[in-house]
């Protein structure tokens, strides 16, 4: 071909590429053929329930396993052979990792001095990681004295000082209680904002955190990558039931379409923004868009199972004919009582209808999983890079 004549195509390389990875361990396989790109300077979330493969992406791009097979680009580079020290990548991971026996400072220099950074450059560049996290007045602690958002704070100006191209989030905050998980995440989208060019890939199963930090969400669920999009995609009209339920808490009921495009459920004729695909159907409604009453073109009646005060919102469950509708409605003065008879409206503009009709059946999370922290002897601890060293030297 005559490079003179072919113009180049000028798109700049994706900050994270993965084209076709697997990881096995033995004879099961983790991340199956997963193909994912992520744009420069973009936050892209990996959701998914538990063991569904969103570490060992991460481990993957910061070398920590080696694929069977597909290749890792990192900003139009293949890294696949790599060593992890060599890629460019910080890494930030749920149980901060900082070497307990050095102070702050000392563990934010270990990563530059791993990377064979000029010595003359450490003080200035732990100094301007330290200032960026909110911990420079704080450099001469151990993390034994910081708080569990503090520690975390330091292992993130660890994983900031060797300007990173590309920042690996594992669950950064899920150590973290409520309230400082909130001023944390608030932190990190002010550094996203400060860092335009850094690629941020953030593991995670907490849909919250995905949907406030991320540009965009990858599902993964068994090993394999099952949707892609920005999280109003994916929260307003997801493809597929799984996404439904595990992007924002989701009433997925089996239904049927009928000839005019619309579903049949109960007994009762409903209408969805776009036609319903054929066969049997899941009608998908978030809670907070269904009525108590109401002019919603949609209805459906069923008797209230029980009646849930949550400070703002009532959360009415509510029996349709054998399945349980919720609907989170504005603080009720007085709510119905259990065994009323309840109406329930809702609009076409809200209801999705997805293909299949197995509703209920996609292993969406009720609650956060219980897992052990790590380091405590998970099914997977052993072969964890979580160890300070390995996490800040890369
Ligand atoms: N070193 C290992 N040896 C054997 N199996 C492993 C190893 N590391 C991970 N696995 C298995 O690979 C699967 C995917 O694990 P991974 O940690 O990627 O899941 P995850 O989606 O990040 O889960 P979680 O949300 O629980 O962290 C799990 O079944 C896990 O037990």
């Amino acid at each position: 071909m005559d490079g003179a004549t072919v113009p180049t195509p000028r798109t700049e390389p994706a900050g994270i590429r993965f084209e076709e990875v697997s990881v096995a361990y033995g004879a099961s396989t983790v991340l199956d053929r997963f193909d994912l790109e992520v744009r420069r300077g973009e936050v892209m979330a990996l959701l998914g329930p538990s063991g569904s493969g969103k570490t060992t992406a991460l481990r993957a791009v910061a070398g920590f396993v080696r694929p069977s097979r597909g290749r890792v680009h990192l900003a139009g580079r293949d890294v696949t052979g790599l060593a992890p020290h060599l890629r460019g990548a910080g890494m930030v991971v749920q149980s901060y990792a900082l070497f307990p026996h050095m102070r702050v400072e000392q563990n934010v220099a270990f990563g530059l001095k791993a990377r064979k950074a000029p010595r003359r450059e450490i003080p200035g560049r732990v100094a301007e990681a330290l200032e960026m996290t909110g911990m420079g007045g704080y450099a001469g602690r151990y993390p034994r004295e910081l708080s569990g958002g503090q520690q975390q704070r330091v292992a993130l100006a660890r994983a900031l000082a060797i300007r990173p191209d590309v920042l690996l989030l594992d669950e950064p905050l899920s150590a973290l209680d409520a309230q400082l998980r909130s001023g944390m995440l608030a932190e990190l989208a002010r550094l996203h904002r400060e860092l335009p060019g850094v690629t941020m890939l953030y593991v995670t199963h907490d849909q919250v955190e995905a949907l406030t930090l991320a540009d965009r969400i990858a599902v993964l669920k068994d090993a394999r990558l099952v949707d892609c999009g920005t999280p109003a995609e994916l929260y307003r009209t997801p493809r597929t039931a799984f996404t439904a339920s595990f992007v924002g808490g989701a009433n997925l009921l089996p239904a049927r379409a009928s000839a005019d495009g619309g579903a049949l459920f109960a007994g009762a004729r409903l209408r969805a923004a776009q036609d319903a695909p054929q066969g049997p159907v899941t009608l998908c409604v978030r809670p907070h868009l269904v009525a108590l009453g109401g002019d919603g073109a949609n209805e459906l009646r069923g008797r209230l199972l029980t009646a849930q005060w949550r400070g703002s919102v009532h959360r009415l469950f509510v029996d349709v004919d054998g399945h349980e509708v919720r609907a989170d409605v504005a603080e009720l003065r007085d709510p119905p009582r259990p065994g009323e008879e309840v109406r329930l409206t809702f609009s076409p503009e809200d209801t999705v209808l997805l293909p299949g009709g197995d509703a209920g059946a996609h292993g969406a999370p009720a609650a956060p999983d219980p897992r052990p922290a790590a380091g405590t002897g998970g099914a997977d601890a052993t072969a964890e890079a979580r160890t300070p060293a390995e996490v800040a030297g890369g």
